[in-house]
């Protein structure tokens, strides 16, 4: 059974599905301390959060079980994704689900400041029927600078041009093409502080984005301007900001998100008649909780139960096309991995895969983690590594990782290699996925085999002799070791040979000696895949 805790408010219809799940129990407790959190995460394997759980260090050291925290919407800056990653924790969010919301919110912010209408609004309920202190200004034909033009910057473009607004679009992704495909203008920061009337930011934040509106942008801004915040606090500097409107540079700002969530009592926003606020409700629709909800439920849901899945945020995205191709390598390349850490005999100080025929025109990172949590698991253990933390504990370990292609693969139509040194050896183990049989380990070392990578295995290195493989049957009979499968490799006749038996069960200790100590017999070693 998986346990889940939902600490934030998120939607009961979107969760129903995780709710349902047969292996799922679901704890709902929002509004937990960081020390209540840490008090019981212990006992989860999965944490829902929105914006306000701020996921610490603290949080995922005690989260011994924890293997994803799930956020319900965009923004992952209250999880702390270098911990996560650290110990192998998905951090997922559902990047689709609140675009529209978000991106609506942002014109509603516009439009009222463009018309005073929390002010006007104010005025009247309070009894005052006041038509001259709230002139306002059109969209129409005024210039709206757009910086991030992402999801929700896109989107609010498309609604600004049919106000017969003049788009100004900045990101460092924007292409020519792709700002004349959208019909604005592809601008630069300072372009954009310059010209527009409005501004609207729309980009994470991020050490780049802090304060990339601050007081050089304000001492150049065009004056009258009117500037939405519906991304995150401190993408705009707060206190220039306020120095801005003080002075009369900004006629009117209109803010979602705050530096600190939420805004001190004394906060100069609160006070400022040219300012208007929300409390963070940017996402706040009943059909955008509804969609993070679903999607993040069954994202978790897959996660729990070692199924694929997309958008976690710290290990790169793998398209679909992509996906589907590479998944059914997904357990062929971790038991190569976890094979050839069984084989070499040292610490790894380097792991060389090599991917050859198909594979080499694909990009192979996410195979290549799998790879490398093959390897580790040997000696950290499968619950300690996983594809988010593989690579991470491979360069804390400095193993260094060797990706090599070859286009050409001679006998195979797909290929990996994968070679792991140590100071004491080198050892190769190679596999491929042959239609209609599965994984198969096709080389160990120089020798060609015929192998699938699953349960005890034997491998005994020998001298081709006559008789050897009766001794070897015999001992294991002997031994109650019954042999399922037997292998044979060898490169001459006479020479040295490899032999791989699949056995029901593993032989112990002392049986694998007394097999080593076999006349010819040079060495035996247990591999187990389970
Ligand atoms: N107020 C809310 O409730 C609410 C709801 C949803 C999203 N958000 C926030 O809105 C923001 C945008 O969300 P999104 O879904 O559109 O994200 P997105 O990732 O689709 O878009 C962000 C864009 O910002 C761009 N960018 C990054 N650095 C930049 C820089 N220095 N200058 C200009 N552009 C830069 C990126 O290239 C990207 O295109 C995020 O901060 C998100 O957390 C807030
Ligand atoms: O990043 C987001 O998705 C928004 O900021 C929404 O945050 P919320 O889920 O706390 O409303």
């Amino acid at each position: 059974m998986f346990k889940v805790l939902v600490s934030d408010p998120i939607s009961d219809l979107g969760i129903q599905k995780l709710a349902d799940a047969e292996d799922v129990i679901i704890d709902k407790k929002p509004g937990l301390s960081e020390d209540e959190l840490v008090a019981i995460i212990g006992e989860y394997d999965a944490l829902l959060v929105r914006s306000q759980t701020r996921v610490t260090p603290r949080i995922m050291e005690a989260g011994k079980q924890l293997k994803v925290v799930g956020r319900a919407g965009v923004g992952v800056d209250n999880i702390d994704l270098n911990a996560a990653t650290q110990r192998g924790i998905i951090v997922i969010n559902a990047p689709d689900g609140n675009t529209i919301t978000t991106c609506e919110h942002t014109f509603a912010m516009i439009m009222a400041v463009a018309r005073h209408i929390p002010q006007a609004y104010q005025k009247t309920v309070s009894g005052v029927w006041d038509r001259k202190s709230f002139l306002g200004v059109e969209l129409r034909n005024k210039v709206l600078g757009v910086m991030g033009m992402g999801r929700i910057g896109s989107e609010v473009a498309k609604r600004a041009k049919a106000f017969g607004m003049e788009i100004w679009g900045y990101d460092p992704f924007l292409t020519e093409e792709r700002a004349e495909a959208l019909g604005i203008r592809l601008s630069t920061v300072d372009d954009i502080v310059r010209n527009a009337d409005f501004m609207t930011v729309h980009t994470p934040l991020t050490p780049e984005t802090r304060h990339m509106i601050g007081r050089n942008q304000f001492e150049v801004m065009k004056k009258g301007m009117r500037i939405v915040n519906c991304a995150r606090g401190g993408i705009i500097d707060e206190l220039a900001l306020v120095e801005a409107i003080e002075q009369g540079i900004v006629a009117g700002a209109a803010f979602d998100v705050f530096e600190v969530e939420p805004p001190a009592a004394d906060h100069p926003f609160l006070k400022l008649p040219q300012v208007i606020v929300t409390p963070h409700l940017g996402a706040s629709t009943v059909e955008a909780q509804e969609n993070v909800a679903i999607d993040v439920s069954e994202q978790v849901l897959n996660i729990l139960r070692g199924k694929p899945f997309i958008n976690a945020v710290n290990m790169p995205p793998i398209p679909a096309n992509l996906l589907n191709i590479i998944q059914p390598y997904f357990p062929l390349v971790e038991k190569l991995g976890n094979f050839a850490a069984q084989l070499v005999e040292g610490a790894v100080e380097e792991i060389t895969v090599n991917y050859s025929g198909e594979l080499a025109d694909l990009d192979t990172q996410p195979l290549t983690r799998h790879v490398v949590r093959g390897v580790l698991s040997h000696h950290l253990g499968s619950e300690q590594v996983n594809v988010v933390n593989s690579l991470h504990l491979a360069k804390e370990r400095n193993v260094n990782i060797v990706v090599q292609k070859s286009p050409l693969s001679r006998d195979f139509t797909n290929l990996v290699t994968v070679t792991l040194r140590s100071k004491k050896e080198e050892r190769l183990v190679a596999g491929t996925l042959l239609s209609g049989y599965g994984p198969r380990v096709v080389q160990i070392d120089k020798f060609p085999v015929d192998v699938a990578p699953e349960g005890n295995l034997i491998l005994v290195s020998h001298n081709d002799k006559p008789g050897i493989i009766g001794r070897v049957g015999t001992l294991l009979g002997n031994n109650d070791v019954n042999i399922a499968t037997m292998q044979v490799g060898r490169k001459i006749i006479g020479g040295a040979a490899i032999m791989v038996l699949s056995v029901d069960k593993g032989a112990s200790k002392e049986v694998l000696a007394e097999l080593a100590s076999l006349a010819d017999l040079n060495n035996a070693k247990e591999i187990n895949l389970l």
